[in-house]
């Protein structure tokens, strides 16, 4: 069977100063993230997910949306390089995590920008956003990395969302799910569906059928249920204020090279 570990990295003590670009700024309640995230962690554990904490970092604000800092695939580990400045720090201790796994590690080198939440994966096709914290170089360098592994990279072009994934996510059987009003770009996927929550559109595969999704998206739980799936909810609330969803919390490896 399978290996599933996920990369969680607990919430920093300044957390509520963490960026917003596409929504206003809104109070956190540091006390409430914290019990969130520490009842995200336990749904990944519930469902089957060895879980490795990367230590925390107070003086990274955006530290928890650890999904950001690295982007696997098969056995190779490209660690990232944020288009903000200020997430750059977070990057040394996830490395060292991932290369702890067996991970062949590769890093994005200036100009380029990339941020693990503008990639998709999806069979062998790896969609990149492009045009917020993703740049063309960026894109380059990914596509070294990883079409020799057999990728295919497919640019997406966005305007109005952070990352490609606050847009989209792909189900266990690679249709892509997104709100209509934010995805102008879906014909770029063989298989779209639209949901009708825009935090519907974040999906985590657990495995078995089941979607690890927020709370705040009652309606595409149940039309995902009525697909045949189910839905595991958990209240993210408090990550949503800063434009975070349940995929950004946590980086998924699937089949780490390195069985401890
Ligand atoms: N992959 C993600 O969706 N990451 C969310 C990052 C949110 C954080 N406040 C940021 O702006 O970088």
């Amino acid at each position: 069977m399978a290996t599933r570990k996920a990369l969680v990295r607990a919430p920093s003590s300044r957390l509520a100063e963490g960026l917003v670009t596409h929504v206003e700024r809104v109070p956190v309640d540091r006390g409430r993230a914290v019990r969130q995230w520490e009842e995200y962690v336990a749904a990944l554990r519930d469902h089957g997910w060895r879980i490795l904490r990367v230590p925390p970092r107070d003086d990274c604000a955006d530290s928890v949306f650890v999904e950001d800092t690295v982007v696997v695939l098969r056995d190779v580990a490209l660690v990232c390089r944020s288009g903000a400045p200020t997430r750059r720090a977070e990057t040394a201790a996830v490395e060292e995590a991932v290369r702890a796994q067996g991970y062949t590690v590769r890093r994005l080198h200036a100009p380029a920008t990339l941020d693990g939440g503008d990639v998709l994966k999806t069979g062998d096709t790896v969609y990149v956003g492009t045009g917020g914290r993703t740049n063309q170089e960026g894109v380059r360098q990914l596509r070294a990395a990883f079409e020799p592994l057999g990728a295919r990279v497919v640019p997406v072009p966005l305007t109005q969302v952070l990352h490609l994934k606050s847009a989209v996510t792909a189900l266990p059987d690679g249709t892509v799910v997104g709100h209509p009003a934010l995805t102008g770009f879906r014909e770029l996927f063989p298989r779209f569906e639209p949901v009708p929550e825009e935090a519907g559109a974040h999906v985590v595969l657990l495995g078995d059928d089941r979607l690890l999704m927020a709370a705040s998206a009652p309606r595409t739980a149940e039309l995902y249920s009525g697909w045949g799936y189910e839905p595991v909810v958990v209240d993210i609330g408090e990550f949503e204020k800063l434009e975070g969803c349940v995929t950004c919390l946590s980086v998924r490896l699937r089949d780490a090279p390195a069985a401890p």
